[in-house]
């Protein structure tokens, strides 16, 4: 028998471009390479973005079904109402608007595989029937008597805590273990950061040719440390994003930070991480912080969010704040910067502080600031 040690990438997974060679990342084509061949019902789990949907395709890919077809259905997107017409297909005349025979997602999928996404966001009711249709491997269109016999493997993944929905019994436990035969987890990005260097090399080399680029070695090893909330997903927009605005260049660890920014400015973790990183002592460069607040603002001047980035480090002074005084301090500091940067032109500092006109006028008239 295989053991995970001596495992190496089959070539059938190969195929499916299933990059990593972290521990878990061999763990886990080991995992697949053994259940592929069987029918079992595989449940697969970890976050958004981890390459749930990918382990479920190159299961079936190396599985002996991969000449049927597999039919990705997402329970979360489909509205409660269409689900189970979604999933088992309708007769004509079944409901308001059922103009026709169809097909459900489980007859397209006979003698393939069905992958239910978000499994756990399936509506408590069609937990039942889809247990009922696991058991016997029997369907009924919505409004219709006939038995159809299906033989469809079942492949689902989640990125909720399943344990916590059953317990909460928003998870019928019957229904888990019928899709759990086989469980697989997959961890997060950053629990693998192995893995970044190669799957950053990978989705670089499929870009197309004049939008190439190389991140430095500083900036490779940065990526290696960030905490990738958003996973493998993640990684991949980076690489487009890099693209589009570095093409052909050596990319280094400030654009990376940048580039990052641009995405995870509305995650305070992250924006936190990113500031106190551009001064290893946590002390940040008024330099650094100018040239960060400045693209922030340039990028959507309106994100409530992104402006609250200028305020990821405020100190309380003391054991307190005079709240009011300070928003006082702060209004009229920006009023008399806006002008000064609008050359004391109103209507262009009051658009630069995303104010109307004649707000501004009064704000100017109640702190008494004149045109310098
Ligand atoms: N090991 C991997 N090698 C190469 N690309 C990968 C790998 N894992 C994931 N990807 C890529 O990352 C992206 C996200 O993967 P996928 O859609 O499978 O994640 P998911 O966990 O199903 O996400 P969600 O929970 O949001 O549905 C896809 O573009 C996929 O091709």
């Amino acid at each position: 028998m295989a053991s995970i040690s001596s495992f190496r990438s089959a070539s059938v997974v190969e195929n499916t471009a299933l990059i990593g060679e972290s521990p878990a990342m061999r763990e886990i084509r080991y995992l697949i390479q053994q259940v592929a061949p069987t029918s079992a019902s595989v449940l697969i789990t970890g976050p958004s973005g981890s390459g749930k949907e990918m382990v479920a395709s190159s299961i079936h890919a190396s599985s002996p079904r991969s000449q049927g077809r597999f039919i990705p259905v997402n329970c979360g997107a489909i509205p409660r109402d269409l689900l189970e017409s979604e999933l088992f297909g309708h007769e004509k005349g079944a409901f308001t608007g059922a103009v026709g025979q169809t097909c459900g997602r489980f007859e397209e999928a006979d003698g393939g595989t069905l992958f239910l996404d978000e499994i756990g966001d399936m509506p408590f009711d069609m937990q039942v029937k889809l247990l009922r249709v696991l058991e016997d491997n029997i369907i009924t269109r919505v409004g219709g008597r006939q038995s159809i016999h299906v033989d469809t493997r079942i492949i689902s993944a989640t990125h909720r805590d399943i344990h916590n929905a059953i317990e909460h019994k928003a998870f019928r436990e019957d229904l888990f273990y019928r899709l759990a035969v086989f469980p697989i987890h997959l961890p997060s990005l950053a629990d693998r950061s192995d893995d970044v260097p190669l799957l950053a090399e990978y989705f670089c080399d499929r870009l197309p040719e004049n939008r190439k680029f190389c991140f430095s070695s500083d900036s490779l090893h940065y990526l290696s440390q960030y905490s990738w909330p958003g996973n493998i997903r993640e990684l991949r927009n980076l690489i487009e994003r890099t693209s589009i605005l570095y093409p052909d260049q050596k990319v280094g660890v400030e654009q990376t930070q940048k580039l990052l920014n641009l995405a995870v400015s509305s995650q305070p973790a992250e924006r936190d991480a990113l500031w106190n990183l551009s001064s290893p002592s946590s002390e940040i460069s008024s330099d650094r912080d100018l040239s960060l607040a400045d693209d922030i603002l340039e990028d959507d001047p309106d994100n409530e969010s992104e402006n609250l980035a200028l305020f990821a480090d405020f100190p309380i002074p003391g054991d307190a704040v005079k709240l009011k005084e300070l928003v006082t301090e702060l209004e009229c500091r920006y009023i008399t910067a806006a002008l000064n940067s609008a050359n004391n032109i109103v209507s262009d500092a009051a658009r630069l502080l995303g104010l109307h006109r004649t707000t501004l006028i009064e704000k100017m008239n109640k702190y008494k600031i004149s045109r310098s």
